[in-house]
């Protein structure tokens, strides 16, 4: 397995895309349990790409490959960024009784930068003021986070993810369990970004979420089945052959 590094080119306007992470002949899994087979893909800079998939299909292990927290058993893994990737998790993968209020949950957001529970600086504090405004939970700052309601708790990880300023987001179902006003926030949020400087990667089950995306990858037992622009990706009969054989 190697990983390689390379310094990050200016942007580019869409016919000169250029990858921020290309995947090559990439597996990876669990002790005993091989999931991601033998996957080539590119995330461009710059873009959006929805992985989409069935329960099991592999979307969390792929996001946790690229966030660095899942280690390839072997193929390659080459990455343009030079900043370590947020990453935000599936609610459900947080505990929920953790004694922090919103807003010490969205500032560690800055300890890649300071360390763990060092002094905030005036600028890390006017990140997480801004993280918390666009996920539009400035008002619960002062709030328990298990006291929130899982939406709410739901945007303050994706704003701790934001507060990390990172220029790679990768977000397992941010969508899942928000109304669908937030959710749309939310994929409102995600384009805003691109154009503020991140490259953007969800796994979602939301298609509405998906068909928004610039890129979608189809996954089914860890192999990639289609890839491309959603609205020639996600076609009913895609999703219905993906689904009854899932
Ligand atoms: N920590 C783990 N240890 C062992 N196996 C795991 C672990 N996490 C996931 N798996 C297995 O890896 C496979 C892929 O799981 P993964 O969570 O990547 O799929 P997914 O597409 O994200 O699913 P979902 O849509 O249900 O979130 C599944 O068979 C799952 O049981």
């Amino acid at each position: 397995m190697t990983i390689m590094f390379i310094k990050p080119d200016a942007p580019s306007p869409p016919a000169q895309r250029t990858p921020h992470l290309r995947l090559t002949a990439l597996c990876a899994g669990y002790p005993g349990r091989p999931v991601i087979r033998e996957l080539d893909a590119r995330f461009d800079r710059l873009t959006t790409t929805a992985l989409i998939g069935p329960n099991g299909s592999g979307k969390s292990t792929l996001l946790g490959v690229l966030a660095g927290v899942i280690r390839p058993t072997s193929g390659e893994v080459l990455t343009h960024g030079d900043r370590r990737p947020a990453f935000v998790p599936q609610r459900g993968g947080v505990a929920d009784a953790l004694p922090l209020t919103v807003r010490q949950a969205v500032a560690m957001g800055r300890w890649g930068v300071r360390g763990p529970w060092r002094r905030l600086t005036k600028r890390d504090r006017a990140m997480v003021d801004s993280a918390l405004d666009r996920l539009g939970i400035a008002h619960l700052g002062s709030r328990q986070l298990g006291e929130l309601s899982g939406g709410q708790r739901q945007r303050a990880l994706i704003a701790q993810g934001l507060a990390q300023e990172s220029d790679l987001l990768l977000l397992d179902e941010p969508t899942t369990g928000l109304d669908p006003e937030a959710g749309e926030r939310i994929g409102v949020l995600l384009g805003e970004l691109v154009n503020d400087g991140v490259t953007v990667v969800q796994a979602t089950h939301d298609l509405h979420a998906a068909r928004a995306a610039d890129h979608c990858l189809l996954l089914r037992e860890g192999r990639l089945v289609a890839e491309g622009h959603p609205g020639r990706v996600l076609t009913t009969s895609a999703l219905a052959r993906m689904w009854e054989s899932a």
